[in-house]
């Protein structure tokens, strides 16, 4: 993701220039210096060199930009991302004082944990109740009761936010406990560098030393044999000693169709906690969260209508808060209902039905299970892309106007049986299949939200 968002950014700084109409001195002093340091989940660390361009870089980076950057990179990335900053003269201190395993550091250190992560700012509402009160019992016992945790659901709705709110809690409690948090990519990656570098057991000997373990988004690692044993003989390790794991993924164990089973028993052996979409209150509250925590002050009718459009990914609905804050500043106008409406109309567009298309349901079922569109429409028969495609099947019917036969012709030119056979199997499994229904009721919202 990093080098993603770093082969973006001349673009992104540019969007900002352009659009806000930034001058070229304060281009060179303040934004031209600014480098992506790292990317986790969705938060961009963002270095400052503050060595170059002084002491108030900071405050003014943090007052003047940090708005307008949050909102160029999501019109340029087409997500919000939060905007953590680190300093060039603290990072050196940093990384001079960091010991090989030990993550102490709250903020800017290796964990690189969001200082907004926290229980106090996680909104509780029947949506999430379950998960909150299950990694809160885990922070104050951890390695005690639930191990692992393994927390899923959907897109941006609050999975980091809790497990660095455990981090924080346990971190506030004994600051001495060795703490480390990563994406499953990030896992992979030092996984591959330590391979390269004949260093694997220095990776192990800093993963397996650990207090807390926290892996995030570990459906990344479906498919990758080495990750996966690697991680295996980790948690196994962690395990044995009473160590606490907690785990978040875009879905239950049991949906993760080519995980190993002996990794998949592990995950369903502790506490499965899930989240789902937050219902209109939870999502006011959430808005009311932000506004407070921003310091804002919003309307009720323009906070109803965000809550009322955007209904299931709180980072867009974060987003969408954002981005008529940034639009009622750079334009000098009042921020109601009206501006509202303009600076959202990208995202939301009331009267407009969304067109279901068979293209749409493709994306938005291969994004759910981690596979390409193109594997979709591929003659790929291996399970964990022919099962997708009979749940795209089983969508298109139920969603679309369009015949068994055209729908095997655009899924890559397959026969009308084809099609009713992929209907029936996956109508049949929803039937039998609990959480295979609350996946497909998911999907739809997803593809058709009203
Ligand atoms: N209950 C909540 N209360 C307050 N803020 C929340 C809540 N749930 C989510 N958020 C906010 O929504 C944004 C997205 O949440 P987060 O990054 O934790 O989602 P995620 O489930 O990890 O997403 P992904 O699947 O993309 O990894 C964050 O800014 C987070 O603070």
């Amino acid at each position: 993701m990093k080098n993603i968002i770093q082969s973006k950014w001349d673009e992104i700084l540019k969007y900002l220039i352009y659009e806000y109409g930034i001058t070229e001195v304060s281009y060179n002093t303040w934004l031209r210096p600014l480098k992506v340091y790292d990317v986790t989940d969705h938060v961009i660390t963002v270095l400052i060199n503050d060595e170059l361009i002084g002491p108030p870089s900071l405050t003014v980076i943090r007052n003047k930009y940090e708005l307008l950057l949050k909102v160029s990179i999501e019109e340029i990335m087409n997500e919000p991302y939060e905007v953590n900053f680190i300093l060039a003269s603290q990072l050196d201190k940093a990384e001079k004082k960091a010991e090989p395993v030990a993550v102490k550091k709250k903020n800017n250190g290796p964990n690189f944990l969001n200082p907004r992560y926290t229980f106090d700012t996680f909104v509780v509402g029947g949506n999430n109740e379950f998960a909150r009160a299950a990694a809160l019992a885990v922070a104050e016992n951890p390695g005690e009761i639930y191990n692992p945790l393994f927390i899923y659901g959907g897109v941006g709705l609050g999975k980091t936010h809790l497990m660095h709110s455990i981090a924080h809690f346990v971190l506030d409690q004994n600051p001495d406990t060795k703490v480390l948090y990563v994406t499953s990519e990030k896992f992979t990656n030092e996984l591959i560098d330590a391979i390269q570098k004949n260093t694997t057991n220095q990776f192990r000997e800093k993963y397996r030393s650990i207090d807390i373990l926290l892996i995030d988004d570990i459906q990344f690692i479906i498919g990758k044999e080495r990750t996966q044993e690697e991680f295996f003989h980790t948690f196994n390790t962690l395990h044995e000693s009473k160590k606490q794991i907690i785990i978040s993924s875009d879905r239950p164990p049991k949906e993760m169709l080519t995980l190993e089973d002996r990794l998949r028993s592990r995950f369903e052996h502790g506490l499965l906690a899930d989240i789902q979409s937050p219902d209109y209150e939870t999502r006011m509250a959430i808005l009311r969260k932000k506004e407070e925590l921003d310091g804002l002050k919003i309307e009720e009718d323009v906070m109803r209508y965000i809550a009322t459009n955007i209904k299931s990914n709180i980072r867009e609905l974060e987003g969408a808060l954002t981005k008529i804050v940034a639009f009622s500043r750079l334009k000098k106008r009042e921020l109601n209902l009206l501006l509202a409406e303009e600076a959202l109309q990208d995202i939301i567009s009331p009267n407009e039905k969304k067109i279901v298309t068979p293209e749409l349901i493709v994306e938005v079922v291969a994004e759910h299970h981690n596979i390409t569109p193109a594997e979709i429409y591929s003659k790929d028969k291996s399970r964990n892309i022919s099962y997708p495609r009979q749940i795209v099947m089983y969508l298109c019917r139920r969603l679309t106007d369009l015949s068994v036969t055209e729908i095997g012709k655009i899924l890559g030119g397959r026969d009308h049986s084809t099609v009713l056979h992929g209907y029936d199997k996956v109508m049949n499994d929803i039937e039998n299949d609990p959480s295979l229904h609350n996946t497909v009721d998911v999907l739809i919202k997803k593809i058709n939200p009203e």
